[in-house]
Protein backbone atom coordinates (compact mmCIF):
# COMPACT_ATOMS: atom_id res chain seq x y z
CA UNK A 1 0.00 0.00 0.00
CA UNK A 2 0.77 3.41 -1.10
CA UNK A 3 1.83 6.27 1.52
CA UNK A 4 1.03 9.79 0.41
CA UNK A 5 2.50 12.81 2.02
CA UNK A 6 -0.26 15.37 3.51
CA UNK A 7 0.22 17.78 -0.22
CA UNK A 8 -0.51 14.43 -1.78
CA UNK A 9 -3.46 13.93 -0.19
CA UNK A 10 -4.88 17.35 -0.78
CA UNK A 11 -4.04 16.63 -4.28
CA UNK A 12 -5.83 13.64 -4.05
CA UNK A 13 -8.86 15.43 -2.31
CA UNK A 14 -9.24 18.29 -5.15
CA UNK A 15 -9.01 15.59 -8.52
CA UNK A 16 -11.35 13.35 -6.64
CA UNK A 17 -14.01 15.97 -6.44
CA UNK A 18 -13.26 17.41 -10.13
CA UNK A 19 -13.24 13.51 -11.17
CA UNK A 20 -16.19 12.27 -9.58
CA UNK A 21 -18.19 15.60 -10.06
CA UNK A 22 -18.74 15.51 -6.25
CA UNK A 23 -18.24 18.62 -3.73
CA UNK A 24 -16.49 18.79 -0.64
CA UNK A 25 -18.82 18.71 1.30
CA UNK A 26 -19.83 15.24 -0.27
CA UNK A 27 -16.52 13.74 0.36
CA UNK A 28 -16.30 14.97 4.12
CA UNK A 29 -19.65 13.55 4.59
CA UNK A 30 -18.40 10.01 3.11
CA UNK A 31 -15.16 10.13 5.41
CA UNK A 32 -17.36 11.30 8.10
CA UNK A 33 -19.78 7.95 7.26
CA UNK A 34 -16.87 5.66 7.96
CA UNK A 35 -15.82 6.57 11.14
CA UNK A 36 -19.48 6.88 11.93
CA UNK A 37 -19.97 3.30 10.62
CA UNK A 38 -16.60 2.16 12.25
CA UNK A 39 -17.74 3.44 15.98
CA UNK A 40 -21.39 2.25 15.41
CA UNK A 41 -19.92 -1.32 14.78
CA UNK A 42 -17.95 -0.96 17.68
CA UNK A 43 -19.70 0.72 20.34
CA UNK A 44 -23.14 -0.77 19.48
CA UNK A 45 -25.16 1.55 20.42
CA UNK A 46 -23.75 1.43 24.18
CA UNK A 47 -24.37 4.46 26.38
CA UNK A 48 -21.03 6.34 26.54
CA UNK A 49 -20.83 9.71 26.37
CA UNK A 50 -18.75 10.41 23.23
CA UNK A 51 -17.20 14.10 23.63
CA UNK A 52 -15.85 15.18 19.66
CA UNK A 53 -13.29 18.46 19.70
CA UNK A 54 -13.75 19.43 16.71
CA UNK A 55 -10.82 22.24 15.08
CA UNK A 56 -12.20 24.64 13.01
CA UNK A 57 -10.67 23.54 9.47
CA UNK A 58 -11.98 20.51 7.87
CA UNK A 59 -10.98 17.69 10.57
CA UNK A 60 -13.08 19.94 12.72
CA UNK A 61 -15.66 19.52 9.83
CA UNK A 62 -15.26 15.49 10.04
CA UNK A 63 -15.56 15.70 13.93
CA UNK A 64 -19.02 17.56 13.43
CA UNK A 65 -20.03 14.90 10.49
CA UNK A 66 -19.58 11.94 13.00
CA UNK A 67 -21.37 14.03 15.50
CA UNK A 68 -24.25 14.67 13.63
CA UNK A 69 -24.64 10.98 12.67
CA UNK A 70 -24.00 9.25 16.35
CA UNK A 71 -26.72 11.74 17.51
CA UNK A 72 -29.28 10.81 14.69
CA UNK A 73 -28.26 7.07 15.48
CA UNK A 74 -28.73 7.57 19.64
CA UNK A 75 -25.44 8.28 21.15
CA UNK A 76 -24.94 10.67 23.49
CA UNK A 77 -23.23 13.29 21.90
CA UNK A 78 -21.31 16.41 23.12
CA UNK A 79 -19.64 18.53 20.37
CA UNK A 80 -17.18 21.17 21.29
CA UNK A 81 -15.62 23.54 18.73
CA UNK A 82 -11.70 24.36 19.49
CA UNK A 83 -11.92 27.57 18.35
CA UNK A 84 -8.51 28.85 18.36
CA UNK A 85 -8.70 30.85 15.16
CA UNK A 86 -11.92 32.44 13.16
CA UNK A 87 -10.59 31.20 9.87
CA UNK A 88 -13.14 28.29 9.94
CA UNK A 89 -13.28 26.24 6.58
CA UNK A 90 -16.17 26.20 4.23
CA UNK A 91 -17.14 22.54 5.09
CA UNK A 92 -16.62 23.53 8.62
CA UNK A 93 -19.25 25.80 8.56
CA UNK A 94 -21.90 23.77 6.39
CA UNK A 95 -21.33 21.15 9.06
CA UNK A 96 -21.88 23.21 11.94
CA UNK A 97 -24.93 24.45 10.61
CA UNK A 98 -26.29 20.68 9.56
CA UNK A 99 -26.00 19.78 13.58
CA UNK A 100 -28.38 22.30 13.74
CA UNK A 101 -30.86 20.04 13.05
CA UNK A 102 -30.21 16.93 14.90
CA UNK A 103 -29.99 17.98 18.37
CA UNK A 104 -31.07 21.44 20.17
CA UNK A 105 -27.83 21.61 21.97
CA UNK A 106 -25.14 23.62 20.22
CA UNK A 107 -21.76 22.85 20.16
CA UNK A 108 -19.93 24.21 23.06
CA UNK A 109 -17.22 26.78 21.63
CA UNK A 110 -13.88 26.64 23.39
CA UNK A 111 -12.29 29.91 23.93
CA UNK A 112 -9.55 29.43 26.62
CA UNK A 113 -8.70 26.86 29.88
CA UNK A 114 -11.74 28.31 31.52
CA UNK A 115 -14.00 26.70 29.16
CA UNK A 116 -11.97 23.11 29.25
CA UNK A 117 -15.01 19.94 30.31
CA UNK A 118 -15.00 17.86 33.03
CA UNK A 119 -14.69 14.25 31.76
CA UNK A 120 -15.36 11.14 33.61
CA UNK A 121 -12.86 7.94 32.74
CA UNK A 122 -15.62 6.12 31.40
CA UNK A 123 -15.83 8.65 28.56
CA UNK A 124 -15.05 8.45 24.55
CA UNK A 125 -12.92 11.70 23.33
CA UNK A 126 -13.15 11.86 19.80
CA UNK A 127 -10.28 14.18 18.76
CA UNK A 128 -10.99 15.85 15.22
CA UNK A 129 -8.69 19.28 16.56
CA UNK A 130 -5.85 19.05 13.81
CA UNK A 131 -5.67 16.82 11.17
CA UNK A 132 -2.95 16.92 8.13
CA UNK A 133 -3.55 20.52 7.57
CA UNK A 134 -1.34 21.34 11.21
CA UNK A 135 1.48 24.22 10.14
CA UNK A 136 2.83 24.61 13.30
CA UNK A 137 2.96 23.39 16.85
CA UNK A 138 -0.06 24.51 18.89
CA UNK A 139 0.49 26.77 21.38
CA UNK A 140 -1.17 28.37 23.98
CA UNK A 141 -4.72 27.09 25.81
CA UNK A 142 -4.88 24.88 22.69
CA UNK A 143 -1.43 22.95 23.89
CA UNK A 144 -3.06 22.86 27.39
CA UNK A 145 -6.39 21.02 26.03
CA UNK A 146 -4.12 18.50 24.51
CA UNK A 147 -1.72 17.97 27.65
CA UNK A 148 -5.98 17.94 29.33
CA UNK A 149 -7.26 15.51 27.11
CA UNK A 150 -3.94 13.09 27.80
CA UNK A 151 -3.72 13.33 31.15
CA UNK A 152 -7.47 11.74 31.01
CA UNK A 153 -7.77 8.18 31.02
CA UNK A 154 -10.93 8.14 29.32
CA UNK A 155 -10.66 6.26 25.82
CA UNK A 156 -8.86 8.37 22.87
CA UNK A 157 -10.05 8.21 19.01
CA UNK A 158 -8.30 10.04 16.92
CA UNK A 159 -9.63 11.30 13.56
CA UNK A 160 -7.59 10.98 10.21
CA UNK A 161 -4.29 11.63 12.51
CA UNK A 162 -3.35 12.33 16.06
CA UNK A 163 -3.41 16.17 16.92
CA UNK A 164 -0.36 17.99 16.69
CA UNK A 165 1.56 15.45 14.57
CA UNK A 166 2.65 16.56 11.27
CA UNK A 167 1.42 13.29 8.29
CA UNK A 168 5.08 13.54 7.06
CA UNK A 169 7.40 15.99 8.99
CA UNK A 170 9.57 16.40 12.13
CA UNK A 171 7.69 16.99 14.91
CA UNK A 172 8.54 20.09 17.19
CA UNK A 173 6.95 19.79 20.48
CA UNK A 174 6.59 16.28 21.82
CA UNK A 175 3.84 18.19 24.67
CA UNK A 176 1.60 19.22 21.65
CA UNK A 177 0.29 16.19 20.29
CA UNK A 178 -2.68 13.83 21.24
CA UNK A 179 -1.46 10.65 22.54
CA UNK A 180 -4.41 8.63 20.76
CA UNK A 181 -5.35 5.08 22.02
CA UNK A 182 -6.38 4.56 18.67
CA UNK A 183 -6.50 6.11 15.28
CA UNK A 184 -8.92 5.93 12.07
CA UNK A 185 -7.23 7.59 8.94
CA UNK A 186 -8.27 8.12 5.41
CA UNK A 187 -7.49 6.47 2.76
CA UNK A 188 -3.33 5.97 3.50
CA UNK A 189 -1.53 5.53 6.37
CA UNK A 190 0.75 8.46 6.92
CA UNK A 191 4.27 8.34 7.35
CA UNK A 192 4.25 9.39 11.07
CA UNK A 193 2.68 6.30 11.96
CA UNK A 194 5.56 4.44 11.69
CA UNK A 195 8.84 6.15 12.76
CA UNK A 196 10.01 5.89 16.21
CA UNK A 197 9.78 9.63 17.74
CA UNK A 198 6.14 9.52 16.10
CA UNK A 199 4.59 5.98 16.26
CA UNK A 200 4.05 5.91 20.06
CA UNK A 201 1.26 9.00 19.71
CA UNK A 202 -0.68 6.86 17.18
CA UNK A 203 -0.41 3.23 19.15
CA UNK A 204 -3.54 1.29 16.85
CA UNK A 205 -4.88 2.67 13.64
CA UNK A 206 -7.18 1.39 11.03
CA UNK A 207 -6.97 2.34 7.21
CA UNK A 208 -10.42 3.92 5.96
CA UNK A 209 -11.06 3.83 2.21
CA UNK A 210 -12.88 7.15 1.28
CA UNK A 211 -13.16 6.46 -2.58
CA UNK A 212 -10.06 9.01 -3.47
CA UNK A 213 -9.79 8.89 -7.26
CA UNK A 214 -7.98 5.31 -8.34
CA UNK A 215 -6.17 6.47 -10.60
CA UNK A 216 -4.21 9.21 -9.09
CA UNK A 217 -3.33 6.43 -6.39
CA UNK A 218 -2.08 4.61 -9.35
CA UNK A 219 0.26 6.60 -11.04
CA UNK A 220 1.27 9.18 -8.29
CA UNK A 221 5.25 8.02 -7.06
CA UNK A 222 4.51 8.05 -2.77
CA UNK A 223 6.54 8.78 -0.57
CA UNK A 224 7.21 4.95 1.09
CA UNK A 225 5.21 1.87 0.38
CA UNK A 226 3.67 0.13 3.03
CA UNK A 227 4.77 -4.06 2.67
CA UNK A 228 1.94 -6.31 4.26
CA UNK A 229 0.64 -9.54 3.04
CA UNK A 230 -0.76 -8.94 -0.04
CA UNK A 231 2.31 -6.86 -1.37
CA UNK A 232 4.04 -9.82 0.06
CA UNK A 233 2.59 -12.45 -1.61
CA UNK A 234 2.94 -10.94 -4.91
CA UNK A 235 6.66 -11.17 -3.96
CA UNK A 236 6.66 -14.81 -3.71
CA UNK A 237 8.32 -17.00 -6.24
CA UNK A 238 6.41 -20.17 -6.87
CA UNK A 239 8.35 -23.41 -7.30
CA UNK A 240 8.30 -25.34 -10.61
CA UNK A 241 8.11 -28.99 -10.53
CA UNK A 242 11.63 -29.45 -12.15
CA UNK A 243 13.32 -27.57 -10.18
CA UNK A 244 16.00 -28.58 -7.87
CA UNK A 245 18.61 -28.08 -4.66
CA UNK A 246 20.98 -26.32 -7.71
CA UNK A 247 18.19 -23.95 -8.65
CA UNK A 248 17.92 -22.92 -5.12
CA UNK A 249 21.20 -22.21 -4.82
CA UNK A 250 24.20 -22.38 -2.50
CA UNK A 251 24.20 -20.27 0.48
CA UNK A 252 27.35 -19.05 2.24
CA UNK A 253 27.35 -18.13 6.18
CA UNK A 254 30.59 -16.76 7.24
CA UNK A 255 29.88 -15.75 10.81
CA UNK A 256 30.88 -17.01 14.44
CA UNK A 257 33.73 -16.38 16.86
CA UNK A 258 34.78 -17.91 19.94
CA UNK A 259 31.75 -17.22 22.11
CA UNK A 260 29.43 -16.27 19.16
CA UNK A 261 29.24 -19.72 17.33
CA UNK A 262 25.32 -20.05 17.82
CA UNK A 263 25.10 -16.82 15.30
CA UNK A 264 26.30 -18.65 12.49
CA UNK A 265 23.89 -21.62 13.43
CA UNK A 266 21.02 -19.49 13.68
CA UNK A 267 21.51 -17.86 10.19
CA UNK A 268 22.49 -21.06 8.36
CA UNK A 269 19.34 -22.70 9.73
CA UNK A 270 17.43 -19.70 8.59
CA UNK A 271 18.68 -19.46 5.12
CA UNK A 272 17.74 -23.43 5.29
CA UNK A 273 14.54 -22.87 6.25
CA UNK A 274 13.41 -20.22 3.90
CA UNK A 275 14.37 -22.56 1.18
CA UNK A 276 18.16 -22.62 0.09
CA UNK A 277 19.09 -25.59 -1.90
CA UNK A 278 22.54 -25.99 0.22
CA UNK A 279 24.04 -24.02 2.84
CA UNK A 280 27.75 -24.07 3.55
CA UNK A 281 29.28 -22.19 7.17
CA UNK A 282 32.31 -20.81 7.25
CA UNK A 283 33.08 -20.67 10.47
CA UNK A 284 36.40 -20.80 13.01
CA UNK A 285 37.77 -24.17 13.99
CA UNK A 286 36.05 -23.98 17.20
CA UNK A 287 32.70 -23.83 15.58
CA UNK A 288 32.73 -26.71 13.79
CA UNK A 289 31.38 -29.65 15.53
CA UNK A 290 28.61 -27.58 16.60
CA UNK A 291 27.68 -26.91 13.62
CA UNK A 292 27.98 -30.34 12.36
CA UNK A 293 26.06 -31.67 15.01
CA UNK A 294 23.32 -28.88 15.15
CA UNK A 295 22.50 -28.27 11.44
CA UNK A 296 23.63 -32.17 9.64
CA UNK A 297 21.98 -30.66 6.33
CA UNK A 298 24.46 -27.70 6.19
CA UNK A 299 28.78 -28.10 5.27
CA UNK A 300 31.09 -26.85 7.31
CA UNK A 301 34.25 -24.87 5.53
CA UNK A 302 36.92 -23.62 8.84
CA UNK A 303 39.31 -21.12 8.80
CA UNK A 304 42.42 -22.03 9.67
CA UNK A 305 42.25 -20.36 13.02
CA UNK A 306 40.84 -21.78 15.79
CA UNK A 307 39.16 -18.51 17.90
CA UNK A 308 37.91 -15.72 14.76
CA UNK A 309 37.89 -15.87 10.89
CA UNK A 310 41.07 -14.63 9.30
CA UNK A 311 41.01 -16.16 5.56
CA UNK A 312 37.61 -17.02 3.61
CA UNK A 313 37.87 -19.73 0.74
CA UNK A 314 35.55 -21.72 -0.62
CA UNK A 315 35.80 -24.86 -3.08
CA UNK A 316 32.94 -23.31 -4.80
CA UNK A 317 31.49 -20.60 -5.86
CA UNK A 318 28.39 -19.18 -3.78
CA UNK A 319 25.16 -17.81 -4.83
CA UNK A 320 25.05 -15.53 -2.08
CA UNK A 321 27.23 -14.50 0.96
CA UNK A 322 25.43 -13.16 4.31
CA UNK A 323 28.65 -12.16 6.67
CA UNK A 324 29.71 -10.12 10.01
CA UNK A 325 26.83 -12.15 12.32
CA UNK A 326 29.14 -13.01 15.95
CA UNK A 327 32.08 -12.54 13.48
CA UNK A 328 33.75 -10.40 15.65
CA UNK A 329 36.68 -7.84 14.74
CA UNK A 330 39.67 -9.20 14.57
CA UNK A 331 42.85 -7.49 12.70
CA UNK A 332 42.77 -10.47 10.21
CA UNK A 333 38.89 -10.67 10.14
CA UNK A 334 39.06 -7.02 8.89
CA UNK A 335 41.65 -7.91 6.21
CA UNK A 336 39.51 -11.03 5.12
CA UNK A 337 36.47 -9.33 4.94
CA UNK A 338 38.27 -6.89 2.51
CA UNK A 339 39.15 -9.32 0.41
CA UNK A 340 36.01 -11.43 -0.06
CA UNK A 341 34.16 -8.13 -0.79
CA UNK A 342 35.99 -8.29 -3.72
CA UNK A 343 34.51 -11.92 -4.93
CA UNK A 344 32.54 -11.10 -8.49
CA UNK A 345 28.59 -11.77 -8.87
CA UNK A 346 27.92 -12.80 -6.00
CA UNK A 347 24.97 -10.94 -3.90
CA UNK A 348 26.21 -10.24 -0.31
CA UNK A 349 24.14 -9.46 3.15
CA UNK A 350 26.41 -7.77 5.23
CA UNK A 351 25.10 -7.64 9.11
CA UNK A 352 26.70 -6.88 12.59
CA UNK A 353 30.30 -6.89 12.92
CA UNK A 354 30.88 -6.95 9.26
CA UNK A 355 28.59 -3.44 9.42
CA UNK A 356 30.70 -2.84 12.30
CA UNK A 357 34.14 -3.01 10.69
CA UNK A 358 33.32 -0.78 7.99
CA UNK A 359 32.32 1.94 9.70
CA UNK A 360 35.81 1.38 11.78
CA UNK A 361 37.69 1.22 8.11
CA UNK A 362 35.85 3.24 6.25
CA UNK A 363 37.74 2.86 3.12
CA UNK A 364 35.77 -0.80 2.74
CA UNK A 365 32.92 1.00 1.21
CA UNK A 366 34.11 1.16 -2.00
CA UNK A 367 34.85 -2.37 -1.50
CA UNK A 368 30.87 -3.07 -1.01
CA UNK A 369 29.84 -5.15 -4.21
CA UNK A 370 26.90 -2.63 -5.93
CA UNK A 371 23.49 -4.08 -4.66
CA UNK A 372 24.65 -5.02 -1.48
CA UNK A 373 22.69 -5.67 1.09
CA UNK A 374 23.17 -3.81 4.49
CA UNK A 375 21.37 -4.86 7.89
CA UNK A 376 21.88 -2.39 10.88
CA UNK A 377 20.05 -2.02 13.59
CA UNK A 378 20.19 1.82 15.22
CA UNK A 379 23.40 1.45 16.92
CA UNK A 380 25.41 0.01 13.69
CA UNK A 381 23.14 2.39 11.30
CA UNK A 382 24.81 5.45 13.62
CA UNK A 383 28.13 4.16 13.19
CA UNK A 384 27.76 3.89 9.60
CA UNK A 385 26.23 6.98 8.47
CA UNK A 386 26.69 9.40 11.57
CA UNK A 387 24.16 10.54 13.65
CA UNK A 388 20.88 12.67 12.76
CA UNK A 389 18.64 15.19 14.06
CA UNK A 390 15.73 13.51 13.62
CA UNK A 391 13.76 10.27 12.13
CA UNK A 392 13.30 12.10 8.90
CA UNK A 393 17.06 13.43 8.60
CA UNK A 394 17.62 9.63 9.26
CA UNK A 395 16.21 8.79 6.49
CA UNK A 396 17.33 11.17 4.38
CA UNK A 397 20.76 10.31 5.31
CA UNK A 398 20.17 6.89 4.21
CA UNK A 399 18.65 7.36 1.06
CA UNK A 400 21.84 9.55 0.59
CA UNK A 401 24.06 6.60 1.60
CA UNK A 402 21.91 4.02 -0.46
CA UNK A 403 22.54 6.06 -3.36
CA UNK A 404 26.20 6.99 -3.04
CA UNK A 405 27.11 3.70 -2.53
CA UNK A 406 24.57 1.70 -4.50
CA UNK A 407 23.08 -0.43 -1.85
CA UNK A 408 20.22 -1.41 0.42
CA UNK A 409 19.53 -0.33 3.41
CA UNK A 410 17.77 -1.79 5.78
CA UNK A 411 17.10 -0.19 9.00
CA UNK A 412 16.00 -2.80 11.69
CA UNK A 413 13.66 -2.31 13.94
CA UNK A 414 9.40 -1.87 14.86
CA UNK A 415 8.68 -1.02 11.30
CA UNK A 416 12.04 -2.12 9.86
CA UNK A 417 11.94 0.12 6.93
CA UNK A 418 14.34 -0.71 3.94
CA UNK A 419 15.62 1.90 1.93
CA UNK A 420 16.75 2.17 -1.55
CA UNK A 421 18.21 4.66 -3.33
CA UNK A 422 15.31 7.44 -3.03
CA UNK A 423 12.34 4.39 -1.80
CA UNK A 424 11.37 3.37 1.34
CA UNK A 425 9.69 0.29 2.25
CA UNK A 426 7.61 -0.46 5.65
CA UNK A 427 7.58 -3.63 7.12
CA UNK A 428 4.13 -4.36 8.76
CA UNK A 429 5.20 -7.70 10.47
CA UNK A 430 6.92 -8.46 13.52
CA UNK A 431 6.51 -7.38 17.12
CA UNK A 432 8.46 -6.69 20.30
CA UNK A 433 9.16 -10.38 21.19
CA UNK A 434 11.59 -10.30 18.28
CA UNK A 435 13.89 -8.11 20.60
CA UNK A 436 15.92 -11.04 21.64
CA UNK A 437 19.78 -12.17 20.76
CA UNK A 438 20.08 -13.50 17.40
CA UNK A 439 16.90 -12.36 15.83
CA UNK A 440 19.00 -10.34 13.73
CA UNK A 441 21.31 -13.22 12.69
CA UNK A 442 18.41 -15.27 11.79
CA UNK A 443 17.63 -12.06 9.42
CA UNK A 444 20.79 -12.54 7.84
CA UNK A 445 20.21 -16.57 6.78
CA UNK A 446 16.84 -15.83 5.37
CA UNK A 447 18.07 -12.65 2.91
CA UNK A 448 20.77 -14.54 1.56
CA UNK A 449 18.52 -17.82 1.06
CA UNK A 450 16.11 -15.82 -0.84
CA UNK A 451 18.90 -14.31 -2.96
CA UNK A 452 19.85 -17.53 -3.31
CA UNK A 453 16.96 -18.68 -4.80
CA UNK A 454 17.23 -15.87 -7.33
CA UNK A 455 15.06 -13.56 -5.66
CA UNK A 456 16.83 -9.88 -6.65
CA UNK A 457 18.73 -7.85 -4.16
CA UNK A 458 15.77 -5.73 -3.25
CA UNK A 459 13.07 -7.89 -3.05
CA UNK A 460 15.15 -10.36 -1.36
CA UNK A 461 15.52 -8.04 1.26
CA UNK A 462 11.69 -6.65 1.85
CA UNK A 463 10.23 -10.08 1.19
CA UNK A 464 12.93 -11.17 3.89
CA UNK A 465 12.18 -8.93 6.56
CA UNK A 466 8.00 -9.37 5.86
CA UNK A 467 8.74 -13.04 6.31
CA UNK A 468 11.41 -12.99 9.21
CA UNK A 469 8.56 -10.58 11.21
CA UNK A 470 5.94 -12.79 9.93
CA UNK A 471 7.51 -15.98 11.29
CA UNK A 472 8.32 -13.71 14.78
CA UNK A 473 4.40 -13.10 15.18
CA UNK A 474 3.99 -16.87 14.99
CA UNK A 475 6.06 -17.59 17.32
CA UNK A 476 4.53 -14.78 19.36
CA UNK A 477 1.90 -15.96 19.10
CA UNK A 478 2.51 -19.72 20.17
CA UNK A 479 4.76 -18.23 22.98
CA UNK A 480 4.29 -15.34 24.39
CA UNK A 481 6.53 -11.86 23.38
CA UNK A 482 9.06 -12.70 26.52
CA UNK A 483 9.64 -16.51 25.86
CA UNK A 484 10.34 -15.81 21.89
CA UNK A 485 13.95 -17.22 21.47
CA UNK A 486 15.56 -16.88 17.66
CA UNK A 487 15.48 -19.91 17.07
CA UNK A 488 12.08 -20.05 17.47
CA UNK A 489 11.51 -17.69 15.04
CA UNK A 490 13.45 -19.40 12.21
CA UNK A 491 11.59 -22.49 13.51
CA UNK A 492 8.20 -20.63 12.14
CA UNK A 493 9.39 -19.30 9.08
CA UNK A 494 7.56 -22.73 7.30
CA UNK A 495 4.75 -21.55 9.24
CA UNK A 496 4.93 -17.68 7.60
CA UNK A 497 5.40 -19.89 4.24
CA UNK A 498 2.14 -21.51 5.37
CA UNK A 499 0.80 -18.05 6.33
CA UNK A 500 1.38 -16.10 3.60
CA UNK A 501 -1.39 -18.07 1.96
CA UNK A 502 -3.84 -18.68 4.04
CA UNK A 503 -7.67 -17.26 3.40
CA UNK A 504 -7.65 -15.43 7.19
CA UNK A 505 -8.79 -11.91 7.36
CA UNK A 506 -5.82 -9.41 7.45
CA UNK A 507 -5.22 -8.60 11.10
CA UNK A 508 -5.87 -4.58 12.51
CA UNK A 509 -2.59 -3.12 11.80
CA UNK A 510 -1.29 -2.26 15.78
CA UNK A 511 2.17 -1.85 16.66
N1 LIG B 1 -7.41 14.78 2.20
C1 LIG B 1 -8.57 14.20 2.02
O1 LIG B 1 -8.70 13.48 1.10
C2 LIG B 1 -9.69 14.45 2.94
C3 LIG B 1 -9.49 15.18 4.09
N2 LIG B 1 -10.44 15.36 5.00
C4 LIG B 1 -10.10 15.98 6.29
O2 LIG B 1 -9.48 17.21 6.12
C5 LIG B 1 -8.38 17.31 6.99
C6 LIG B 1 -7.45 18.38 6.57
O3 LIG B 1 -8.16 19.54 6.69
P1 LIG B 1 -7.52 20.99 6.56
O4 LIG B 1 -6.61 21.02 5.42
O5 LIG B 1 -8.64 21.95 6.57
O6 LIG B 1 -6.64 21.11 7.85
P2 LIG B 1 -6.92 20.82 9.40
O7 LIG B 1 -5.96 19.78 9.77
O8 LIG B 1 -8.32 20.61 9.73
O9 LIG B 1 -6.46 22.16 10.15
C7 LIG B 1 -5.98 23.24 9.48
C8 LIG B 1 -6.54 24.46 10.19
O10 LIG B 1 -5.81 24.66 11.36
C9 LIG B 1 -5.04 25.87 11.26
N3 LIG B 1 -3.78 25.52 11.89
C10 LIG B 1 -2.82 24.69 11.46
N4 LIG B 1 -1.89 24.51 12.41
C11 LIG B 1 -2.30 25.24 13.47
C12 LIG B 1 -1.79 25.45 14.77
N5 LIG B 1 -0.67 24.88 15.20
N6 LIG B 1 -2.45 26.25 15.59
C13 LIG B 1 -3.60 26.85 15.22
N7 LIG B 1 -4.13 26.68 13.99
C14 LIG B 1 -3.49 25.89 13.15
C15 LIG B 1 -5.05 26.26 9.83
O11 LIG B 1 -5.18 27.65 9.67
P3 LIG B 1 -4.03 28.71 9.48
O12 LIG B 1 -4.11 29.51 10.73
O13 LIG B 1 -2.72 28.04 9.33
O14 LIG B 1 -4.43 29.46 8.28
C16 LIG B 1 -6.36 25.65 9.36
O15 LIG B 1 -7.42 26.51 9.70
C17 LIG B 1 -7.84 15.91 6.99
O16 LIG B 1 -6.96 15.64 8.02
C18 LIG B 1 -9.14 15.13 7.07
O17 LIG B 1 -9.55 15.05 8.42
C19 LIG B 1 -11.75 14.75 4.82
O18 LIG B 1 -12.74 15.58 5.28
C20 LIG B 1 -12.09 14.49 3.37
C21 LIG B 1 -11.03 13.90 2.59
N1 LIG C 1 9.62 -4.27 18.54
C1 LIG C 1 9.93 -4.93 17.41
N2 LIG C 1 9.02 -5.07 16.43
C2 LIG C 1 9.33 -5.72 15.28
N3 LIG C 1 10.54 -6.28 15.04
C3 LIG C 1 11.47 -6.17 15.98
C4 LIG C 1 11.23 -5.50 17.21
N4 LIG C 1 12.37 -5.56 17.95
C5 LIG C 1 13.28 -6.23 17.21
N5 LIG C 1 12.74 -6.60 16.03
C6 LIG C 1 13.43 -7.29 14.92
O1 LIG C 1 14.37 -8.22 15.44
C7 LIG C 1 15.61 -8.14 14.76
C8 LIG C 1 16.70 -7.70 15.75
O2 LIG C 1 17.92 -7.61 15.07
P1 LIG C 1 19.28 -7.29 15.81
O3 LIG C 1 19.11 -6.11 16.71
O4 LIG C 1 20.35 -7.24 14.79
O5 LIG C 1 19.45 -8.58 16.72
P2 LIG C 1 20.73 -9.47 17.02
O6 LIG C 1 21.93 -8.57 16.82
O7 LIG C 1 20.59 -9.89 18.43
O8 LIG C 1 20.69 -10.60 16.07
C9 LIG C 1 15.41 -7.14 13.62
O9 LIG C 1 15.03 -7.80 12.45
C10 LIG C 1 14.25 -6.28 14.15
O10 LIG C 1 13.51 -5.69 13.12
K1 LIG D 1 -7.16 14.67 14.58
Amino acid sequence: MKIFSAAQLSQADKITIEKQDITSEALMERAGEQVFNWLHTHLDGAPVTIRIFCGIGNNGGDGLVIGRLLIEHGYKVVVYVVNFSDKRSKNFLLNYNKIKNVTKDWPILMTSQADFPEISDEDMIVDAIFGIGLNRSPEGWVRKLIQYLNANQAFKLSVDIPSGLYANLPLKDKEAVLKADHTLTFQTAKLCFFLPETAPFVSNFNILEIGLDLDFIKNTEPIAQLISKPEAQAFYQPRNKFDHKGTFGHVLIVGGSYGKIGAAVLSTSAAFKIGAGMVTAFVPECGYSILQSTIPEAMVITDKEEKFISNIETDFKPSAIAIGMGLGKNKATVAALKKVLQLKDIPFVIDADALNIISENKSLLDFLPSNSILTPHPGELKRLIGTWKNDYDKLKKAKKFSEKHQVVLIIKGAYTITVYENKLYINTSGNPGMGTAGSGDALSGVIAGLLSQGYDPLLASVFGVYMHGSAGDIATGQLGFEAVMAGDIVENISEAYLELFSREEAHEQSQ
